[in-house]
Formats: C-alpha cells, structure tokens, sequence
C-alpha cells in the first residue's frame, strides 16, 4: 500500500501517496450510509521559510437515488438529502474543500435532446435552492463547497449553462466558472441545453487555498487546464459526467497528465451508475434507440504534481475520496521542472493568434 511501483488501473504508480487514518466515526457512518471512503496524504519537502500549507479536500461521486420519471423536486431533495449525509461524513474527516460531480442536483438527462423536465432542473447559481443548500452547509462546516449545477442565468434572458457555484466557508457565494467546452460526441447532446461558458478560467482565492473548476469536457483541452494554472490555481477540480465505453481509458492520464503539466493538484470526479430514461432517443450514429446513456463509472482520483496520484473511487458505488495535501509541493515541483519558466507562452499567444485568422496558412516548409 505504501511502496513504490504499485499498478493500479493497469498502471505503474511512481510513487503513492499514504493512507490517511480516517476517524472511526467516519467509517462507520460509511458504512451505515453505504458509500465507500477512502483517505489519502500527499506530502512535501519541510522548508525553511515556509510553513507546510495543508489543506483537506472531499471528492463526492454518487448515483441518482431516483428513477429519472420521478417528480423533479422529490430528484432534487433526495439528491441534496444523499449529499448532505456524505458531506457530514467529509466534515468528521476535517475536509476544507468539498466538490461535488457535474450537474449533481440532476440525472445527465441531456442525453434525451428532450426539453421538459430537463430544463426544469435548472437553478439561479446565487439564489437558487441548491446554493441557500451549500451555503447552510459550508457554513456548519466551516467547508468551502463547489457546487456544479445547471445554471439559469436570468439576468441574461433565461440562458442556461453548466455552472460551478463557488461557496466560501463563511457561507457567501465567492462567485461561479462555466464549462467551456461543450460535447458533440455519442449521446452527449450537451450542446442542445446550455451555451459555451463566458467567463475565462477564474481563480477563487479560498481561506485554504487557490481552487479553479475545469467541468468535464474541459478535462480534454490542455489549454483549458493551462489557464486555470496561468491564474494561479494550485487545486483544480474537474467534476464529470463520463461513460466506460466512450472515455474510461483516458480517465486515468489526463486529470494526472494536468497535474503534472501545470504544477498543481487535480481533483477528477465521475458520478456512477445507469441512468434510464423513459422514453428511447437516438443520436444519429446510427445506433439503435436506446433507454440509458452508458454505464457511469466512477473511479474519482486526486493527482498531484509530482505524478503521483490517489487509487480511484469504486466504479460502482457512491464514494467520498478524503486528500490531504500540502500545497507547497506545487511551488517544489515548479522549482524542480520550471514548466512554467520554459513555457514559451509568448512564441505560442503570436503564433495561435495567426493561427485562429481566417487567412492562416499552416507553417508547412515543402520542397
Ligand atoms: N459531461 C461531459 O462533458 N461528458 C463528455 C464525455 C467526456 O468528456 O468523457
């Protein structure tokens, strides 16, 4: 458990990071409540000047508790009653930071291209019911939560988007990130409900640190990551919604990959399970219609900068993943590597900004 080379998911680990010793009242409630917990510490080099900068972080992956043709509200309470018993287990394990899965108040209907009840699911991200939630919790906690919704801008006439509510300790919201990337792959009909988000890569500057949220798609796009990064996030989070046949050999490299690339930790979270929907929807593939997107799996990781990473969460099961680390790692890896001091950003901003121009031509050198 604790050496070196160890495989997991068919992987060579360099190193892995220790077991933490979780309270036992926490593994009971797991337990009780049915959810697997895991805990794991990433630690760094003691400095002179610096003090260790540690920090707790929850990952929470679950199923829907029920059948997607349930009235909305009772989907939404019984979501927000699964979560709030999870996060009370976070709390006994002293999490700072929790982060839930992408649109988790929701099935990942969007699959259906069908309108109602999806959009009914949709929430204002500062005064919706699933925000006054977080804030209750957060508060309690003293826990900062990142809570991706489905968000209903009304501001702006209605427009929906996929929405990461950021909700300080203190309880106010510190602001929100919008997924950036959009699917157009398999059923992920995503495009057909909320718009390429609009506000950049923002930072939040928490009590227990830098954290940015990259939802899902994003997680594809190393320039996604690499600005979250540029503005100074030291966790990043990358709450998903992704199925076994279309993405589960590339889960386990590129949240890594990320982390690695950009000198910080990432945080990979996957709900679990088979949604099944009552009426069948095709996605011009040419496939069959079918009832269910695919089987969510799970599989939550932490990775951190030097390479190393968590085992995943269960494919199966409802799950909290518990992470210590301690954040000057990011800034000792930077030092060793220097990515960001090699980064040549300047030779890459001159030449994409031609490249993006509708009279680009390819640097092709022929005879
Ligand atoms: N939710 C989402 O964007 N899923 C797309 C599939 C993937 O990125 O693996």
């Amino acid at each position: 458990q604790d050496g070196f080379l160890v495989f997991t998911e068919g992987l060579i680990l360099s190193s892995y990071p220790v077991e933490l010793s979780l309270p036992a009242a926490a593994v009971s409630a797991g337990r009780e409540k049915d959810f697997e917990l895991q805990g794991y510490g990433f630690e760094a080099a003691a400095e002179q000047l610096r003090t260790p900068h540690v920090v707790r972080v929850g990952l929470i992956q679950n199923k829907i508790p029920l059948p997607t043709d349930s009235p909305v509200a009772e989907q939404v309470a019984a979501l927000h009653k699964r979560i709030e018993e999870i996060v009370e287990v976070a709390a006994i394990c002293g999490v700072n930071v929790v982060c839930f899965q992408e649109a988790w108040t929701m099935p990942f209907a969007f699959c259906t291209r069908e309108k109602l009840p999806w959009t009914e699911f949709a929430e204002s991200a500062e005064e919706g019911q699933t925000t006054k939630f977080c804030q209750k919790l957060a508060k309690k906690h003293n826990m900062v939560v990142v809570s991706p919704i489905l968000e209903r801008d009304d501001v702006h006439g209605g427009t929906l988007w996929n929405t990461a509510v950021v909700i300080s300790n203190s309880g106010s919201v510190l602001g929100k990130s919008r997924k950036n990337h959009i699917p157009r792959v398999g059923d992920f009909n995503e495009s057909t409900y909320y718009m390429e988000g609009n506000r950049g890569h923002p930072v939040f500057q928490t009590q227990f640190g830098r954290i940015a949220v990259n939802i899902c798609f994003g997680r594809h796009h190393p320039l996604n990551w690499l600005m979250y990064s540029i503005n100074g996030a030291e966790i990043i989070f990358n709450p998903s919604a992704t199925i076994g046949e279309l993405s589960e050999s590339m889960w386990p490299i590129e949240a890594r990959n990320a982390a690695i690339a950009n000198h910080c930790f990432t945080c990979a979270i996957n709900r679990v399970g088979t949604e099944h929907y009552m009426n069948a929807f095709t996605s011009g593939d040419g496939r069959k219609a079918h009832h269910d997107l695919g089987y969510f799996y799970g599989s939550s990781y932490v990775a951190a900068p030097d390479g190393s990473r968590t085992p995943g969460l269960s494919r199966t099961q409802d799950g909290l993943l518990v992470a210590e680390m301690d954040l000057n790692l990011c800034r000792q890896v930077s030092d060793k590597w220097n990515f960001k001091m090699t980064g040549r950003y300047e030779m890459y901003a001159e030449e994409l900004a031609k490249a993006v121009q509708p009279d680009f031509t390819p640097n092709i050198i022929r005879e």
